[in-house]
């Protein structure tokens, strides 16, 4: 679904990442794992065409979207959410939801309501439709912005630490969530995550650091030596 392929990104002359070959397979998880600071949110942001890197190539569903805008590769069905959530503060939970369909382009019909599949996923959505974005809790904006997302019926979700600074059992039904989603749709999902739980979810993982891919494998191979190393605990 997405390859990334001798990806080399620089700030000015700071070469932040380097090399970075990664690759998610179609109706799989793939946990992008490294410290504060390596160079993860960086990747996404060039996935997701708000930076672009000096050399190598990043094709989703097989062909290069390197020239195409943030805008073109949302409606090509890659659905982001950022660190940091994005919410509207002043619009409700609903135009919330409403204006993720924006990022449909052409491949659905707008609807002027939230399907109930949105709803199943999150249910505390439902019984605060009416209340302001801004309003809500960390955890409940967090839940927001995954289900602004799948509005646009992505076949690729990009998520950047859905569990920063929010509270365990919240975390857990973001967990359950995103494990639901891979199942009931079949989309690939690509994740940013320090959270040992969550990144076990993953069928696989790739380890940063300095920039550099330096570890990837199966998740359910994830040895001590890498989860001290790379994850905070
Ligand atoms: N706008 C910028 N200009 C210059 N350097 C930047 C800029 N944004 C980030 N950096 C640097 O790029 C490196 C990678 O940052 P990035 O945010 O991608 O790391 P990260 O792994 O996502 O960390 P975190 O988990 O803290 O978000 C860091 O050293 C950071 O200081």
């Amino acid at each position: 679904m997405l390859q990334v392929s001798g990806l080399n990104f620089f700030y000015g002359e700071s070469h932040i990442l380097r090399d970075v070959d990664l690759t998610v397979p179609r109706g799989q998880m793939v946990c992008l794992i490294g410290r504060n600071g390596v160079g993860k949110t960086t990747m996404l942001n060039n996935i997701m065409g708000l930076l672009m890197p000096r050399t190598g190539d990043i094709q989703f569903d097989g062909r290069s979207v390197l020239r195409d805008s943030p805008d073109k590769r949302a409606r090509m069905g890659i659905g982001y959410v950022p660190q940091g959530r994005e919410i509207i503060p002043r619009l409700t939970v609903e135009e919330n939801l409403i204006i993720g369909q924006e990022a449909l382009g052409d491949r659905g019909q707008k609807s002027k309501e939230v399907p109930a599949e949105i709803f199943e996923l999150f249910p505390v959505l439902e019984t605060m439709l009416n209340r302001m974005g801004g309003d809500l809790s960390g955890g409940q904006q967090q839940q927001l912005a995954i289900a602004r997302a799948l509005m646009s019926q992505p076949q690729l979700l990009v998520l950047d630490e859905p569990t920063e600074g929010i509270q365990p059992s919240i975390i857990l039904d973001i967990e359950a969530a995103v494990r639901r989603i891979i199942e009931t749709r079949g989309i690939s999902v690509l994740l940013v995550e320090q959270h040992l739980h969550f990144v076990r979810q993953a069928d696989y993982y790739y380890a940063m650091q300095k920039g550099g891919i330096v570890a990837s494998g199966s998740t359910s191979e994830l040895s001590n030596a890498v989860i001290q190393e790379f994850l905070a605990v």
